[in-house]
């Protein structure tokens, strides 16, 4: 059974002790406009009511979510910053050579990793953790962008699939619109994850915690999930036979 009062309680105090245990002061997240990012800024925020701070940082992104991250800020009273990444991205594909005829995510990957550069810039400067915002739905099928969205100090919600993300949302009062929108990476234009994966969170979640799946479900989420260890793993270090 899943206890969320018990569970948001002890998450925050998790927080408290990350944060105390790196001697920082506090935890800067990303705030996107969807759910798992809203969790995590409600949970920092009422571990750490005056040193959590949320950045918005739209990359060519939908108004719609910048909108909602603005919500929930307001609603929630977190500090916040706006770095807007346009520029930037259009500089990094400058300098690589980039034609824009590439492959779509060996573009849009630089978004994540972008924003990743940028949180741990505010990280340093003001003695935060950076707090990543991956489930463990997305984890189990390797649903985000190695050293992107993925390169973080701590995970708070890498415990939980996505229905339980949604049970913490409306237990930390995340705003019914953030709860109620289709999940997306917002790396283009009505992407979704449950478009992008091939499956349902319904589906998905179900056989992480019951085993029960089709055989089509099955097959994929195996596949998405033999396919990504390397991104639950450090790198592989060569060991030398002998020296
Ligand atoms: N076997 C192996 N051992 C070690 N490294 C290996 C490897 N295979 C690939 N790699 C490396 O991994 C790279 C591919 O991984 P990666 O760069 O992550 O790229 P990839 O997994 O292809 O794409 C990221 C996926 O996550 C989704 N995403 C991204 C960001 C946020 C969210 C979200 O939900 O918000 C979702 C995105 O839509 C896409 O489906 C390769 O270019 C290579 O460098
Ligand atoms: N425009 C953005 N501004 C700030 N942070 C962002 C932005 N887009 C993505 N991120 C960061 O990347 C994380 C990964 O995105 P992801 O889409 O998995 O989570 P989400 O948007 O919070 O929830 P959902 O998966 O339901 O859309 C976000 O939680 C957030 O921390
Ligand atoms: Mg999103």
């Amino acid at each position: 059974m899943f206890d969320v009062e018990r569970v948001a309680n002890e998450l925050v105090e998790w927080l408290k002790e990350r944060v105390y245990e790196a001697a920082a002061k506090g935890i800067v997240v990303g705030i996107s406009g969807g759910v798992d990012s809203a969790v995590v800024a409600a949970a920092s925020k009422k571990a750490f009511p005056n040193d959590t701070l949320g950045i918005i940082m739209p990359c060519y992104s939908n108004l719609q979510d910048e909108k909602d991250a603005m919500l929930l800020v307001n609603k929630l009273g977190i500090k916040y910053k706006k770095v807007v990444l346009d520029e930037v991205y259009d500089a990094i594909l400058k300098a690589v050579g980039a034609t824009g005829n590439e492959n779509r995510l060996v573009l849009a990957n630089i978004k994540p990793r972008l924003r990743m550069t940028t949180l741990y810039y505010h990280a340093a400067l003001y003695n935060y953790l950076v707090a990543g915002t991956g489930n463990r739905s997305e984890l189990t099928v390797g649903y985000f962008t190695k050293y992107g969205d993925s390169g973080v100090d701590i995970m708070p919600l890498a415990s939980f699939v996505k229905h339980e993300v949604w049970e913490l949302a409306r237990y930390f009062n995340v705003p019914e619109e953030i709860i109620n929108k289709a999940p997306s990476a917002g790396l283009w234009e009505n992407q979704t994850d449950e478009k992008e994966m091939g499956i349902t969170y319904k589906e998905l979640d179900e056989y992480i915690l019951t085993g029960n799946a089709t055989e089509k479900v099955k097959r994929i989420v195996d596949e998405l999930n033999r396919k990504s260890q390397h991104k639950r793993e450090m790198p592989k270090i060569f060991v030398p036979s002998s020296r």
